[in-house]
């Protein structure tokens, strides 16, 4: 059985029309299908838990349409059901998760890789776990998690006007640098304690700091070029006392993935990673944002499944 959970919301409505061509096509007649709407936020991780909890041993995968915020909900809803492939008919802004884990085409094309089990690939979620949390209330994040600067950019665009006449025009990627734009001039630079695998350090003038599971970022940026999707290592990208006018000429090379070249740029690698501030960080993980003081972050070491992939 396929579930179908469906974001109609997502790119300001392009996925209920991708989801409407898609239930007319015969392929979708002919296997066992099941779809559900999703209500309000939130709703698609207490939909993907309970449909898991139900029919655990029926579900063949979990087909989000949707952008990258569904995609989290789901994963975060299956947390205790890793067996359960997912996949994602892209229909956001940002479509990150499709981008970073391969899952490309039309929408049928994507379905009919699914049914026929053409491909697949594995990938290893990052928990998290905010604000001295117990770790069995940990969370999943599937693309990126991030604190600081970027963090305050996403939750600008978010709450953007312009992010839905942009994805009406299909150029949402573009949400990002307008908020980009809008951040740069207030952002207050941070002072953290991180700490690597047991190793502590205190950084000043901090621009941000982004875990990544893959390299993809707001829309396709190569925030980390080298992040490969693999158990156990977290890459961490660390920006450092860089000049705010330098921030957008960081960010432009950002999409060639020439920002590392920056020497205020570093990029490390922890099995285990932890932040605290003094005072309240923006963060945000797979696009969806908050505030904390103090994050735990691990990568996890057993493998999930995401279907469709080229
Ligand atoms: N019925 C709904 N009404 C309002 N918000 C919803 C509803 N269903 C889901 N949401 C919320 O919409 C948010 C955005 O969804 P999603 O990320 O899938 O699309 P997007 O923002 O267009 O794409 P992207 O994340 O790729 O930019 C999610 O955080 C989700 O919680």
């Amino acid at each position: 059985m396929y579930i179908f959970i469906i974001n109609k919301r997502a790119g300001r409505g392009r996925a209920a029309d991708i989801f409407d061509a898609l239930k007319k096509h015969p392929l979708y007649k002919q296997e066992k299908c099941r779809n559900y709407i999703t209500e309000y936020p939130g709703h698609a991780e207490k939909l993907a838990e309970q449909i898991a909890s139900l029919y655990s041993e029926q579900i063949s995968c979990f087909i989000v349409v949707g952008g990258d915020g569904t995609v989290h909900e789901v994963v975060n809803g299956l947390k205790n059901f890793r067996q359960i492939p997912i996949t994602c008919i892209p229909a956001g802004s940002g479509n990150d998760f499709a981008r970073g884990y391969g899952v490309h085409g039309e929408p049928i094309e994507i379905f009919r890789k699914v049914v026929n089990q053409r491909s697949e690939k594995k990938y290893w979620s990052g928990f998290y776990w905010t604000d001295g949390k117990q770790e069995r209330l940990k969370r999943l994040f599937v693309n990126s998690i991030s604190f600081g600067f970027d963090a305050e950019v996403t939750e600008r665009a978010n709450c953007s006007s312009y992010k839905r006449w942009l994805n009406k025009w299909r150029i949402g990627s573009l949400t990002y640098v307008i908020a980009l734009l809008q951040v740069v001039f207030r952002f207050k630079p941070m002072t953290v304690e991180i700490e690597l695998d047991g190793d502590k350090k205190r950084l000043e003038n901090v621009l941000m700091v982004t875990i990544m599971n893959h390299p993809f970022y707001g829309g396709g940026m190569k925030i980390i070029p080298g992040a490969q999707i693999r158990p156990n290592l977290l890459p961490i990208l660390v920006i450092q006392d860089l000049a705010r006018w330098k921030i957008p000429l960081l960010f432009i090379t950002v999409y060639f993935g020439k920002h590392v070249r920056f020497k205020e740029v570093k990029v490390l690698y922890a099995t285990s990673f932890s932040i605290e501030s003094g005072e309240s960080m923006h963060v945000q993980a797979d696009g969806q944002t908050g505030k904390c003081k103090s994050c735990r972050v691990k990568k996890d070491a057993e493998a999930r499944v995401v279907y469709g992939t080229k």
